[in-house]
């Protein structure tokens, strides 16, 4: 059944699954918080910015006003940077409902805390109200190509979870639910750390062998620190871990991947930012990782050396080496 969606957050990704929503009939409001923006997408039929090259569907409506955005609608989705989601929620909290729940589809962690977002959004609005998450192997620009697309919405009721899959399902994609937002948290978040790994073993040139290496033992800190963290294995070999972490480490959209191979190459991580000029998430996220981890007693070499390189000036090359040297131990582990 159509319905009305506020979509709060107007980047790469908000506006892929606004376009996807009103392609499957919804009416659908997007917010921007660059009203002078939000006026150029409405008049244009684009977001000339992140999307160029995509026309807006008919019922997708981009605007600068976040309330008009959010009163009235049946459903709400955050998509802005996981280092403003809090904020968001700040504005969209008289605007949540029992029936309008809350779903997001931003990746990463609360910055400073470590908290993951499905335990800010429920130590905001307590236990009534129903939660989803959006995540899964997903390129923007993929999405509002509408080419093929699987990803996973992770519910705290199931009802809720089938409801937003249902919203966004057809068209050339394709939504699985589960119940493990923990898993689904952290394989979207940590994915990026392992991306920023990748780009830099081929920044450096090492090779596919390091590239294979890297994701599969970056896949095993995955699942290490899932594990001491309640998530369900099963959640991060699916969509949401070694679906994203592959599609993030291999694909060259990826802006994680692409501050890794600049890194490589030699340049700075300010270089590489203005060069990217949209939302890294693996940079905060792998201060966020290592807080966990060091809490958890999980050990993750290769997000501890991205941790470095980004934020104690140690050498990439160094840390390759550092991993290579790492005592013999079963593959299990
Ligand atoms: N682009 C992609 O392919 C995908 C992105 N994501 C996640 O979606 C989230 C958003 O990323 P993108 O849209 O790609 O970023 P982007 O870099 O394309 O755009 C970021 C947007 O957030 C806005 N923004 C920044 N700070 C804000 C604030 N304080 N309040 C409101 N808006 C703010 C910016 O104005 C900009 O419109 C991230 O967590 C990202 O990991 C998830 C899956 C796919
Ligand atoms: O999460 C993404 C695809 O699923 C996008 O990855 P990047 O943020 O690295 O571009």
């Amino acid at each position: 059944m159509a319905t009305t969606i506020a979509v709060l957050g107007a980047g790469s990704w908000g506006t892929a699954l606004g376009m996807q929503l009103a392609r499957m009939g919804h009416e659908v409001r997007l917010w921007a918080r660059d009203a002078e923006r939000a006026e150029a997408m409405e008049r244009d039929r684009v977001n000339q910015r992140y999307l160029p090259e995509c026309p807006f569907p008919e019922s997708l409506h981009a605007t600068g006003d976040f309330d008009a955005a959010c009163r009235g609608a049946e459903h709400l989705l955050v998509a802005t940077p996981s280092h403003a989601f809090g904020e968001t929620l700040d504005r969209i909290t008289p605007f949540v409902t029992a029936e309008t729940g809350l779903a997001w589809a931003s990746k990463g962690f609360e910055p400073g805390t470590g908290r993951l977002l499905h335990e800010v959004a429920r130590d905001r609005f307590g236990p009534e109200i129903p939660l989803a998450l959006i995540t899964g192997p997903s390129f923007a620009r993929e999405v509002a190509q509408s080419l093929p697309t699987a990803v996973t919405v992770a519910a705290t009721d199931p009802e809720f979870g089938q409801a937003w899959a249902e919203l966004l399902h057809g068209n050339n994609f394709r939504a699985y639910y589960t119940a493990d937002l923990v898993g689904a948290e952290l394989g979207g978040a940590i994915k990026n750390v392992l991306a920023v790994a990748c780009g830099m073993a081929d920044g450096m040139g090492l090779g596919h062998n390091t590239r294979a290496a890297l994701i599969t033992r970056g896949l095993a800190e995955m699942r290490r620190l899932g594990r001491a963290l309640g998530a369900d294995d099963h959640t991060l070999m699916g969509l949401a871990g070694i679906g994203d972490l592959v599609l993030t480490c291999t694909g060259d959209q990826s802006r994680n991947r692409r501050l890794g191979m600049a890194l490589g190459q030699g340049r700075s991580v300010d270089e590489a930012l203005a060069e990217i000029g949209q939302v890294v998430e693996g940079i905060k996220t792998a201060e966020e990782v290592m807080r966990l981890a060091e809490r958890a007693g999980v050990e993750m070499p290769i997000a501890e050396q991205v941790h470095g390189i980004l934020f104690r000036g140690w050498n990439a090359r160094k840390g390759v080496q550092v991993l290579m040297e790492r005592d013999l131990k079963p593959e299990t582990d």
